[in-house]
């Protein structure tokens, strides 16, 4: 494996995202120096993941104040501007985070204010280190100092975050102890940011590993064939409600019927201490097409709508850790982020 992923980068006045809508098939990346062409790679998914978001927020402050030089736009517009990156997709705090992080810096300049968008790239990137090192702390005292076999869902790795990953982090560390027999990645329907890109991620790094149907996962875990599943966050209530990727729940309902640990592993910039449980975490639907396909390649008749929350809420009582930069909560023994 060459140089460390890194999923977003700065170059003076262009934000270069690697497109994760072609991977695996193709690295490929996107040039961004306008917003509407932000807000559109935000809401394609081209760039994705809460921490990852964050930093497209924080940096979509920049975008809008350099746009706004260059076409002369009025302050309305380039807060309308702003307000559109804000806007571009509802579950993930971490995308009103970062904006919020820069904002104030408007009148201070484009150059205050990228600084500010670098320290939120480079604050996401010593998280994720940290609460790697925490993760693999309290996953190897409570299971075993063994190779693990561990379950993950969708996509929480460094192309989720400014770099090494939530959910992958953990397992980063724990493959750097040499500690990983095999990770089941479940593939995550409908854009199977699991086969896609975790299993990218896993695999361009040597991590052992199984690619599997979501609805294989239950079962995996009953089975007895996984000893701790870990997933990201998109954003984590007060009360320690977790909302986080489609079938989340699901692999947290089998843990607690299996008694084996749910981890969920998240910066503090995705705990929203304002959003008092999971009741009231927006919850993002999208398009019925990414679920029933489109003309000619359809996976159900035209007749049929889809439904399609791209998130679930994991209630607080089957979150058995909390893994944060700063150390490890335990929401299922009430150890929540609002207590
Ligand atoms: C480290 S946050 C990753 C989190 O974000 C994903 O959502 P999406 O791919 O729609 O941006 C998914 O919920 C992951 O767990």
């Amino acid at each position: 494996m060459d140089e460390e992923l890194r999923a977003i980068a700065w170059t003076g006045d262009t934000l270069t995202l690697i497109d994760q809508t072609v991977l695996p098939d193709r690295l490929e990346h996107l040039e961004v120096r306008e917003v509407d062409v932000l807000v559109d790679a935000v809401r394609r998914l081209v760039v994705r993941g809460a921490p990852a978001l964050g930093v497209a927020g924080a940096y979509g402050v920049v975008l809008a104040m350099l746009q706004a030089g260059r076409e002369g736009w009025d302050r309305a517009t380039l807060e309308a501007a702003v307000d559109r990156v804000r806007e571009a997709r509802p579950t993930a705090v971490n995308l009103a985070v970062g904006v919020d992080r820069v904002r104030p810096l408007i009148d201070a300049g484009v150059e205050a204010a990228a600084a500010e968008a670098g320290r939120v790239l480079e604050e996401d990137v010593a998280a994720n280190r940290a609460l790697g090192a925490h993760g693999a702390d309290w996953i190897l005292a409570r299971v075993a100092r063994r190779p693990l076999r561990i379950l993950t869902h969708c996509n929480a790795g460094a192309l989720a975050t400014a770099g090494w990953g939530t959910a992958l982090g953990v397992v980063r560390e724990l493959h750097a102890r040499g500690l990983v027999e095999t990770v089941y990645v479940d593939e995550t329907r409908p854009l199977l940011q699991g086969s896609r890109l975790t299993a990218w991620e896993l695999a361009r790094e040597g991590v052992p590993h199984r690619v599997q149907i979501d609805g294989a996962a239950p079962s995996t875990v009953l089975r007895g064939l996984v000893d701790v599943a870990i997933v990201g966050a998109d954003r984590i209530a007060a009360n320690g409600d977790t909302a986080n990727k489609i079938g989340t729940v699901g692999v947290a309902l089998a843990c607690a019927d299996a008694g084996i640990p749910f981890v969920v592993a998240a910066p503090w910039s995705t705990v929203d201490r304002a959003t008092a449980t999971g009741a009231d975490i927006p919850i993002e639907l999208r398009d019925d097409a990414e679920v029933l396909g489109r003309q000619g390649s359809r996976t159900a008749p035209a007749a049929s709508r889809g439904f399609n929350p791209a998130f679930d809420v994991t209630p607080a009582r089957l979150v058995d850790a909390l893994v944060t930069e700063s150390g490890v909560l335990e929401p299922a023994r009430g150890r929540v982020p609002g207590a």
